[in-house]
């Protein structure tokens, strides 16, 4: 055999260090799955193929006729609409950045926004228009505004969105034109280095404004590829596309179901029956849905036999174990992850373990609420005292932050390197800013975020264990646990909760739903105080507004000399 190259000088060659991105995955979705569908949306069906067409003919007008420049950032203002999938590829195919925008925001936070990436150009759906317009009617005189093209739907019947002539002459064109006018021969751009930024998505602004959060295309090759394996997708799913895009983009499934030539079931808004119809009517196999919506598919009216298994990834917020159970019973599959914007998609996740299907469903539902084990491509995740660094027991009662390390990490956040030193730490860690145990068998579970913690009596209150005793409840709907200031405990818990519809309230009294609590709780958790609402407010991507409710407990009365005790280490979650 010949011997003439030593180990040591076998080194990387261009050959076998390409670049990683995931926008590879359409090109090869196109031969593949060619004729399969990819996209359905009301009457409307594209197939592999032609959405790889209809991308590269985007991609090819972005610098040729709209005159963006490699490295620019594109925004997309969109529901989950067919554009919308196909512009998480047709934007960075173009060499550019891609930046989603959550289209239930405020016209303020969106001029923000455009104005702190420096946009060149924003994709609008029709039914945004005068959003979009009024964020850029903010912008200060004399600042360049981004260029604006309008995404027009048919399939919406009301129409009136598009008969002001004076808002339409502000954009240079409708997106169909973009794919009639373009060639479908553009080289699409490939990133020169792998660390190349792709993305930039804004956090929910659940504890603090939005910050801007950039990731490179190797981040995000790794961790769509990390998602699809965790959850198990195989080949060709039907996947139901209830995750707003423009949220972290669907953690990552956007490129995800090309890899698998999934078919795209895109919808424009959503309640429990068009779920269910929408499940009916596709087979639908697999879907994403924060707590909050399975809550809403345990409680519609057209909950009923599912024709097929249903697999669901659930995360964003903790899912209580009475939610898991009730919506497990209705035929859903459900598999728990758990993520940020930082991490772009899920990094943790409660894997299942062939064992655990003999144990009964409350307990089954009790393992699954566990956020577990960090994904097969995530370096390392632990439970860390924030203070010193080190490792809590693994006791399941000792609280620390979790911190992370491993491929999916953000790049940083955009222009403020203050809140990227903060959370991205020199001893090699990403700290969440979220605080869990570690449990003997290794799973971690979140107990709350840093912010939100309770302090009683010098003895720590999760505001998620109390909640989840409040949703077992049959007559609670939404719940949510925040401190209360206390003279004597220093903080209480105090608890804002909605019925469900039909539950007649004056039977569920404040003092019956603490007794409720009496009997799952420890003592010093009990809630001192129950607030009966309505509704509870959300952010724009509908976790509840934890510091909304502050502001309504101190207006009710409650002194706050102690409430800044609270905020319990020294995380993501501070700033
Ligand atoms: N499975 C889960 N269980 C409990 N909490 C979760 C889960 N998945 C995500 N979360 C929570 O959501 C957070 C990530 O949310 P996201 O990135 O959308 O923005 P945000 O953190 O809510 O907003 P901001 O950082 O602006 O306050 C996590 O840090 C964690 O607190």
């Amino acid at each position: 055999m010949p011997n003439n190259t030593n180990m040591e000088e076998l080194k990387p060659r261009f050959a076998n260090s390409c670049p990683l991105t995931p926008l590879g995955f359409l090109e090869r979705a196109s031969i593949v799955y060619g004729d399969s569908i990819s996209v359905v949306y009301n009457d409307l069906s594209y197939t592999w193929s032609q959405t790889h067409t209809r991308c590269l003919r985007v991609a090819s007008c972005i610098e040729s006729f709209l005159g963006v420049k490699k490295g620019q950032v594109v925004s997309v203002v969109a529901p989950n609409i067919p554009p919308m999938y196909e512009l998480n590829f047709a934007v960075p195919m173009a060499g550019v950045i891609l930046n989603n925008i959550n289209t239930r925001l405020n016209a303020v936070t969106i001029s923000v926004m455009l104005r702190h990436s420096e946009s060149k150009l924003v994709f609008v759906d029709q039914l945004s228009v005068r959003l979009v317009l009024d964020a850029v009617n903010l912008f200060p005189k004399n600042t360049p505004t981004p260029l604006l093209v309008l995404i027009t739907d048919e399939s919406i019947t009301d129409q009136t969105s598009l008969t002001d002539v004076k808002d339409l002459e502000r954009f240079v064109c409708c997106y169909e034109e973009l794919v009639e006018k373009g060639s479908e021969n553009f080289k699409w751009v490939r990133p020169v280095n792998e660390w190349d930024p792709i993305v930039l998505n804004y956090t929910s602004g659940t504890t603090s404004s939005p910050k801007g959060v950039v990731h490179s295309h190797r981040g995000v090759f790794v961790v769509t590829l990390d998602s699809l394996i965790d959850w198990g997708v195989p080949k060709q799913p039907v996947y139901l596309w209830t995750l707003p895009m423009f949220h972290a983009n669907g953690w990552g499934y956007t490129w995800g179901t090309a890899a698998v030539g999934a078919t795209n079931v895109c919808l424009r808004r959503f309640d429990g029956e068009i779920i269910f119809n929408l499940i009916r009517r596709h087979r639908v196999t697999h879907m994403c849905a924060a707590p909050i919506v399975l809550n809403m598919l345990s409680n519609s009216p057209n909950a009923g036999p599912l024709p097929n298994p249903v697999h669901v990834m659930t995360g964003g917020a903790p899912p209580p174990a009475a939610v898991l159970l009730r919506t497990e019973s209705l035929g859903f599959v459900i598999s728990h992850g758990y993520g940020m914007t930082e991490m772009l998609g899920v990094v943790v996740s409660c894997a299942w373990k062939k064992e655990w299907n003999m144990f009964p469903a409350t307990e089954r539902a009790r393992l699954k609420s566990r956020q577990g084990v960090r994904t097969a491509a995530m370096t390392e995740v632990d439970v860390v005292d924030p203070n010193s660094g080190v490792s809590v027991k693994r006791d399941g009662l000792t609280m620390g932050e979790i911190v992370l390390k491993g491929s999916c990490v953000m790049l940083g956040y955009l222009k403020n390197s203050t809140a990227t030193a903060k959370c991205i730490r020199d001893g090699g860690w990403f700290y969440t800013g979220d605080m869990a145990v570690m449990h003997p068998d290794g799973y971690l579970e979140i107990k709350d975020r840093s912010k939100d913690v309770i302090i009683s009596g010098g003895e720590n209150v999760s505001s998620v264990e109390v909640e989840s005793a409040l949703y077992s409840h049959p007559a609670v709907d939404e719940a949510a646990v925040v401190a209360c200031p206390d003279e004597y405990w220093g903080e209480t818990p105090l608890a804002f909760v909605t019925l469900k519809k039909g539950a007649v309230r004056v039977t569920v009294t404040e003092k019956e739903i603490l007794e409720y609590c009496r009997e799952k709780l420890a003592h010093f958790m009990v809630p001192k105080v129950v607030v009966f609402r309505d509704k509870l407010p959300k952010t724009s991507t509908g976790k509840i507004q934890k510091f909304t409710l502050k502001e309504i407990v101190k207006s009710m009365g409650y002194s706050s000399s102690s409430s800044s005790s609270s905020s319990y280490g020294v995380g993501r979650s501070r700033m």
